[in-house]
């Protein structure tokens, strides 16, 4: 093993696609509650602590994972063996350390938020991801926490909740989907996901119904008047390619999750057109 395909095996743990997404909710949670500009630091430090954990958080989900994508996911970085088992959990140990010095930057509610996401990242595999559920709900949690983390570290929470609402819902739906396709190697281990625990296709019933009511309550943050009528625009697109990617799913349960992380993120776009086109009174 080279060390250039070590150190491309190291950044790949950390999922980068899901570093910076995860790192713009917790900007836009910062945008939402209208504290950017006058909170620079508070921002920076929390957008750059949710990089840091969510890395961490992926780095030791593939650790404790290890002999499982060896049979879902054998071209990962540990399963072929382009990193060692040890040197994933040590690289986890130093994201989530440098995460824990940025969050304690942030006012007592935003460390409050850092420290419970720190703990169940560090849990979510062992303790839950083998729970019927329990697992998909924790992961979801986390996902939607990124906009309470960010409106916390600058101001009111408020703002933010019905958006952590939505994209914990749509990463519920996501997470159901992932867990059927995930079934031969999951049942290998002994977990007990929800597919496994009710079925694959009541499972996946239970994810598009979810969606379905995530989607038929995306238009609150239009009627709560946080966004603006662009954000009915942007998200209606969102919305069609996260309820066709459902029903993918019911064929191609694999085909199905990756085309909705596509929708959730161009609904996460609509969130930020929404915001700036509200704060600048439509010149964007
Ligand atoms: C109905 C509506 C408007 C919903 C809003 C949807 C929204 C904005 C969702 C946010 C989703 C997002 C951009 C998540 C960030 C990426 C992330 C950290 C996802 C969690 O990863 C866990 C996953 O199991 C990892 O697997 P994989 O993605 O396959 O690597
Ligand atoms: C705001 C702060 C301080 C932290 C945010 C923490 C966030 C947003 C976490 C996002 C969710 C995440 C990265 C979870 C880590 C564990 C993980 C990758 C779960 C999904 O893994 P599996 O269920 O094993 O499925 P795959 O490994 O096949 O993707
Ligand atoms: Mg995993």
């Amino acid at each position: 093993m080279t060390a250039g395909e070590t150190l491309r095996g190291v950044l790949e743990l950390t999922r980068p696609v899901n570093v910076i997404a995860a790192s713009v909710l917790t900007f836009i949670g910062a945008f939402v509650a209208g504290g950017v500009t006058n909170h620079p630091v508070e921002v920076t430090a929390a957008v750059a602590a949710t990089g840091l954990a969510v890395g961490g958080g992926n780095a030791i989900n593939d650790y404790f994972d290890r002999e499982i994508d060896r049979i879902n996911q054998p071209e990962r970085a540990i399963p072929r063996g382009a990193v060692s088992p040890r040197g994933a959990l040590a690289f986890s140990v130093v994201l989530f350390g440098a995460a824990v010095v940025l969050a304690l930057l942030l006012p007592w509610l935003a460390i409050a938020i850092a420290a419970i996401n720190l703990v169940a990242l560090v849990a979510y595999t062992e303790l839950f991801k083998g729970l019927p559920g329990l697992g998909n709900a924790l992961v979801a949690y986390l996902v939607g926490s990124t906009f309470l983390f960010g409106a916390a570290a600058v101001g009111e929470i408020g703002p933010a909740a019905v958006l952590f609402l939505l994209a914990g819902v749509a990463t519920l739906t996501r997470e159901i989907i992932k867990d059927v396709e995930d079934v031969a190697g999951d049942r290998e281990e002994g977990l007990n996901t929800l597919p496994i625990a009710i079925g694959e296709r009541p499972a996946l019933w239970v994810a598009t119904a979810l969606l379905v009511a995530a989607v038929l309550a995306s238009p609150l943050p239009y009627v709560l008047d946080e966004f603006g009528a662009v954000y009915l625009a942007a998200v209606v697109p969102a919305n069609a390619i996260m309820l066709y990617a459902a029903y993918e799913s019911f064929g191609n349960p694999a085909a199905g999750q990756s085309r909705l992380k596509y929708g959730m993120f161009l609904a996460a776009v609509a969130f930020i057109l929404g915001r700036a086109v509200e704060v600048t009174g439509g010149i964007v």
